[in-house]
């Protein structure tokens, strides 16, 4: 097939996204970060530009109104999202975001990029995006369960165990997870396990939240053991200091791995000494009570915080973004770059805007792509739904050996689609690629069995 035809096929999809959505920022990069990755697949057979045109559009996108008092009694308004993005290959899966910068760009970058980190799974499982542009920080427990009532108010009426199942994303976690299921519970009539969260599933295992930052440890682990090394001693820079980031580093430090870092949107905390399970176990208190990390500093004085920055220019083996979108650009690329980094592992979203993507690809920076190092968490949430249908319970030590089973099947799958496209091990994204191309023809296949759908 020529070149020239696939770039104009590519291209004209682009246009016609484009042409759609002009002003969906996020969207379009992914999109346009995901075309590139299947730049051979679609040279191979015209027929999957046609798919890709189809994929690209959501099933269905939700836009709703959801007002909330607060504890004043004031009235407020936000506004709820819901891109249940396809459901080819089975019922959605997806997280919910609670985050003022939320939007309807934002919610179908998070639909997209799920659809293809849960085609990548083993699972049959479609994919979905969304949330709120509710912003959770310094409202009090009781505000933020009559919003999440009043969300799932207009929502429930698209979730069921064969529909959507909602799960965890940034500002969402285990106790707003109750507060929607509650509600759900309440609407729906019933008590299926159509939600994942830590709580809900009481008779699971408890490694729920745990689950993605264990896995992106653990895909770490795989890479580095493709290269004859390990974990152990190696300095690791993490950004966030929520859910993901902070499951990062107890699993870092349970390998002997050395992580300096924690950020947030103010700053950042480097500890040259390394944390350890007491210093994980304060930052998280501190971000508990809502205070500034810069206190950790008071305790631990050889520790410095900056304000205004990003710890993308501390000395580091490995990096694990674990904050928001495009939290890597060109100039933190760069840092990356001169400070050591040889491996980033994607705990975020598409962290990486396309320039940081760039340097980092000159650069030889071997990338793990979060549809795929970022798979734990879907596979922990199927594996607490066998659990809750069978009526079985794991331990934690076997849920977490399930868990690793998953990520090692995951990599396999991911290496052998990029080796199966000519991407060598050598290449610094050929993860990134092998990912997106595992998925895809997943989706593929699924997609031209059903017909024009
Ligand atoms: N929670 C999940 O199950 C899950 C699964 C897969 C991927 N993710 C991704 O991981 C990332 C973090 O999610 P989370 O669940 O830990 O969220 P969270 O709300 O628990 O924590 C987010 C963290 O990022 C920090 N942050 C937010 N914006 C920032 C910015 N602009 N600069 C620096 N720090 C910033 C916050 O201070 C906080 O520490 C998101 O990109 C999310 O999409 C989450």
């Amino acid at each position: 097939m020529s070149s020239a035809l696939t770039s104009k096929s590519a291209s004209s999809i682009i246009e016609a996204v484009l042409r759609r959505d002009p002003n969906e920022s996020e969207f379009i990069q992914s999109v346009q970060e995901a075309i590139h990755s299947l730049e051979r697949v679609i040279a191979k057979n015209t027929h999957y530009v046609r798919i890709l045109e189809r994929l690209l559009e959501p099933e269905r996108m939700l836009v709703f109104r959801v007002p909330w008092i607060d504890d004043k009694g004031e009235s407020h308004v936000n506004r709820g999202f819901r891109i249940q993005f396809s459901q080819s290959l089975g019922p959605c899966r997806g997280g919910l975001r609670f985050n003022p910068s939320m939007n309807l760009s934002v919610a179908k970058f998070l639909g997209f990029e799920q659809t293809l980190k849960n085609a990548l799974s083993p699972y049959k499982l479609g994919g979905a995006g969304g949330g709120s542009d509710f912003d959770p920080k310094g409202k009090s427990e009781n505000e933020i369960m009559r919003f999440c009532q009043s969300f799932m108010q207009e929502l429930h009426r698209y979730l069921g165990p064969n529909q959507d199942l909602p799960a965890e994303d940034m500002g969402v976690g285990p106790r707003e997870m109750g507060f929607l299921f509650g509600q759900y519970r309440r609407l729906a009539g019933h008590f299926q396990g159509s939600f994942t969260g830590a709580r809900i599933f009481l008779s699971g295992s408890s490694l729920r939240t745990e689950a993605t930052s264990y896995g992106l440890v653990y895909f770490a682990q795989l890479m580095l053991a493709e290269m004859n090394k390990e974990l152990k001693g190696l300095r690791c820079v993490v950004s966030g200091s929520g859910k993901i980031a902070m499951h990062v580093l107890d699993k870092l430090v349970a390998f002997g791995a050395l992580p300096v870092t924690v950020s947030d949107s103010r700053g950042y905390l480097v500890d040259e000494d390394g944390f350890d399970y007491m210093k994980v176990a304060f930052v998280r208190d501190i971000k508990v009570q809502q205070r500034s990390l810069r206190e950790y500093c008071k305790t631990y004085t050889r520790s410095k915080y900056y304000e205004d920055a990003k710890p993308w220019n501390e000395r580091c083996d490995l990096a694990f973004p674990c904050a928001a979108q495009n939290e890597i650009g060109q100039s933190d690329a760069v840092n990356l770059v001169s400070s050591g980094c040889r491996i980033l592992i994607e705990g975020s979203t598409m962290p990486c805007t396309p320039q940081a993507v760039d340097v980092l690809r000159k650069a030889n920076v071997l990338v793990a792509p979060a549809k795929a190092a970022g798979a734990g968490g879907v596979a922990a949430g199927e594996l607490e739904l066998n659990q809750e249908c069978n009526a079985i319970q794991w331990s934690p030590e076997e849920f977490e050996h399930k868990l690793q089973e998953a990520m090692k099947s995951t990599y396999q799958r991911t290496t052998k689609a990029a080796a199966d496209f000519g991407y060598s091990k050598e290449c610094p994204e050929a993860l990134v690629h092998g990912a997106a191309i595992s998925a895809f023809l997943t989706l593929a296949q699924a997609m031209t069995e059903q017909g024009c759908v």
